[in-house]
């Protein structure tokens, strides 16, 4: 089904940075030189953990908070600069989604998303014909006389959205809009944010704690850490190949793949003395992801590889795999060769005897 379409909007932050006052004197910087394009109609993932500045960057696509140095441009046009009625067109192009649904209580679902559109000063027919639509786009036609207290958290998302998406907005900002959930809706509103991107190609900045929603939903991700980004780029390489220890340690739980206890426990960093085995991580990318490679490695060096743990999973609908595995520590130089020359990454976690 497709309402009116419409075309997302690049957002760019150049050289951003944003303090505020302290309590007492001083200044907080809660983002420093903040660099960052999203290009029109992608879904880019802002990740970061508790006051490492997400909320603020986020605040500053619709202009609720305004740069201290630097620009933020949403379709070219300056959102720090903007004032008066060049504001209020900036805002009515970005719709924004919250963790807390942010609906009125005392107004039906069909009303909550009209609000925008009275605001707007919209005629009650036009009102009707759009709002139907908006609510069936996000499923809940059957409960559209409904009050938010009759709905379930994953409803109440859905109503949000259809309001977000109300005035026909270009970029749409989604602040933790599933970390109230549990897992099971959170899947099915990130499918409908995936659905309303690809029918309407609107440009979707989400800010998350999360690297599985990351994962699941955007194309691309920034790692923000303490006011400044650390890393960027594709979820897919920063997922097959991450640089950043913040980024690492947010992959740590959503990989899945770990040692097992009884191998962790007796790792080392160096090789022991005597017969000893190497363990390595091998990450398999691209189209050589499902490849059966281990047992080719395997017959063709006449080695024997001991599988610790292991998964393919999905990211940006490319698989990619990720092994640990032993070989004797004396033949691990070949192993590497091979699995390097076959375009895989290796790396060593350590030794065991
Ligand atoms: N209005 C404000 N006045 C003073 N300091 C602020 C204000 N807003 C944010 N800050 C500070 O800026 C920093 C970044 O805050 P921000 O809310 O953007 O982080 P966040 O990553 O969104 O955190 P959370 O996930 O907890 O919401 C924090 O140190 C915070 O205390």
């Amino acid at each position: 089904m497709k309402t009116e379409s419409s075309t997302g909007a690049a957002i760019i932050f150049d050289e951003v940075g944003k303090s505020f006052p302290k309590k007492g004197g001083g200044q907080v910087t809660a983002l420093e030189g903040i660099s960052l394009s999203v290009e029109p109609g992608t879904i880019t993932g802002i990740i970061g953990r508790s006051g490492a500045g997400k909320s603020t960057l986020l605040r500053m696509v619709n202009g609720l908070e305004k740069p201290t140095s630097g620009k933020v441009l949403v379709g070219g046009r300056d959102v720090g600069e903007a004032k008066g009625q060049a504001l209020r067109d900036i805002r009515r192009e970005v719709g924004m989604i919250f963790q807390h649904f942010n609906l009125l209580s005392s107004r039906t679902v069909f009303e909550n998303v009209a609000l925008p559109l009275e605001i707007s000063g919209m005629s009650s027919g036009e009102i009707k014909k759009r709002v139907d639509d908006l609510v069936a786009r996000v499923g809940l036609q059957e409960l559209s006389a409904r009050y938010p207290a009759e709905l379930s958290g994953g409803q109440k998302q859905r109503v949000g959205i259809a309001r977000a998406l109300a005035t026909q907005p270009k970029v749409l900002l989604s602040d933790e809009a599933t970390s109230a959930l549990d897992p099971e809706t959170t899947q099915t509103v990130l499918e409908l944010l995936s659905d309303i991107n690809r029918d309407l190609g609107l440009t979707i900045l989400l800010i998350t704690h999360e690297m599985a929603v990351v994962r699941d939903i955007a194309s691309h991700v920034a790692v923000i850490e303490d006011g400044h980004i650390v890393e960027d780029g594709s979820t897919y390489d920063i997922f097959t190949d991450p640089k950043h220890p913040t980024t690492k340690s947010f992959l740590s739980g959503v990989t899945g793949v770990t040692l097992p206890e009884f191998i962790a426990r007796e790792l080392t960093e160096t090789r022991p003395a005597g017969p000893a085995r190497e363990v390595m991580r091998i990450t398999f990318v691209g189209e050589n992801a499902t490849d059966p490679l281990l047992a080719k490695m395997s017959t063709e060096l006449s080695l024997q590889v001991n599988i610790l743990a292991g998964a393919i999973e999905e990211v940006d609908a490319r698989p990619f795999g990720n092994l640990l595995i032993s070989v004797e520590a004396d033949r691990a130089d070949e192993a590497r060769n091979f699995l390097q020359q076959n375009q895989q990454r290796t790396e060593v976690l350590g030794y065991v005897s």
